[in-house]
């Protein structure tokens, strides 16, 4: 990873995916961009041609970034801005199968488009967005990116099958979960639940993702393939 604050990205190395890193199931390295500059202010950015508010990051110092961190194995450049293609889990799955990834993280108003297609010229680029929204720059949405991907590496979470069967993984939000005790603050888990019918369970859990899917996220329900609704769906 590329970012001017690159302890922005120290929670990387925290809990699940500090562990696979002890682990080695992933190697993590963060650059600071500054590393690149060689004038005595390190200035990254300069005022937007055209005019207007903010300024842009620089491409001089971008590239000879890009051309150090991209060298060795071939990687995939990934950069966060709001102006990118939406970030799905679908997306993670294909991120989790790439060998390496380089993630630039920007500030300002963005990086000078000039670095990005100079890039795409060896590295397929993907500039990724994980919201309708604005952030500060792009650290954050790495961070985001990150754990969606490592995730889904093998030996990364205890239990495979949660990777698996999470939400968006038959394209569904996922259903309400409960824990003991039965009962907490006068609210009880549904029987069905405690029943040890497991059909009936997988029904109910099917119902509830379905129900709340159309209720929150109609889009996801609409971007299902024809046959993912069986009769039983329908008929809810
Ligand atoms: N899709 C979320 C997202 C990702 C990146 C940025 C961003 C903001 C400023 C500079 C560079 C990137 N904002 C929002």
């Amino acid at each position: 990873m590329v970012s001017i604050f690159p302890s922005y990205l120290a929670p990387l190395r925290e809990a699940l995916l500090g562990r696979a890193i002890s682990r080695g199931l992933l190697e993590l390295t963060v650059h600071d961009l500054r590393a690149w500059t060689h004038d005595v202010h390190q200035a990254v950015d300069d005022s937007p041609y055209g005019g207007g508010p903010g300024m842009v990051m620089r491409p001089q110092v971008w590239g000879d970034a890009l051309d150090d961190v991209l060298a060795g194995p071939p990687a995939r450049l990934v950069v966060p801005t709001p102006a990118g293609r939406p970030f799905t889990q679908a997306l993670a799955r294909e991120f989790s199968a790439e060998e390496r990834l380089v993630f630039a993280c920007g500030r300002y108003e963005g990086i000078d488009q000039r670095v990005l297609d100079d890039a795409a010229r060896r590295v397929t680029v993907d500039e990724v967005s994980i919201g309708d929204y604005v952030l500060v720059g792009g650290e954050v949405a790495v961070l985001a990116i990150v754990e969606a991907v490592v995730r889904l590496l093998p030996g990364v979470l205890g239990n495979p099958r949660s990777a698996a069967e999470d939400s968006f993984s038959d394209g569904l939000l996922e259903g309400p979960a409960y824990t003991r005790p039965e009962v907490w603050r006068g609210l009880a888990v549904p029987d069905v639940l405690r029943s040890g019918n497991h059909a009936l369970i997988d029904r109910w859990r099917r119902d509830r993702s379905l129900e709340r899917t159309h209720r929150r996220r109609p889009d996801l329900l609409e971007a299902l393939p024809a046959d993912a609704l069986d009769r039983a769906d329908r008929a809810l």
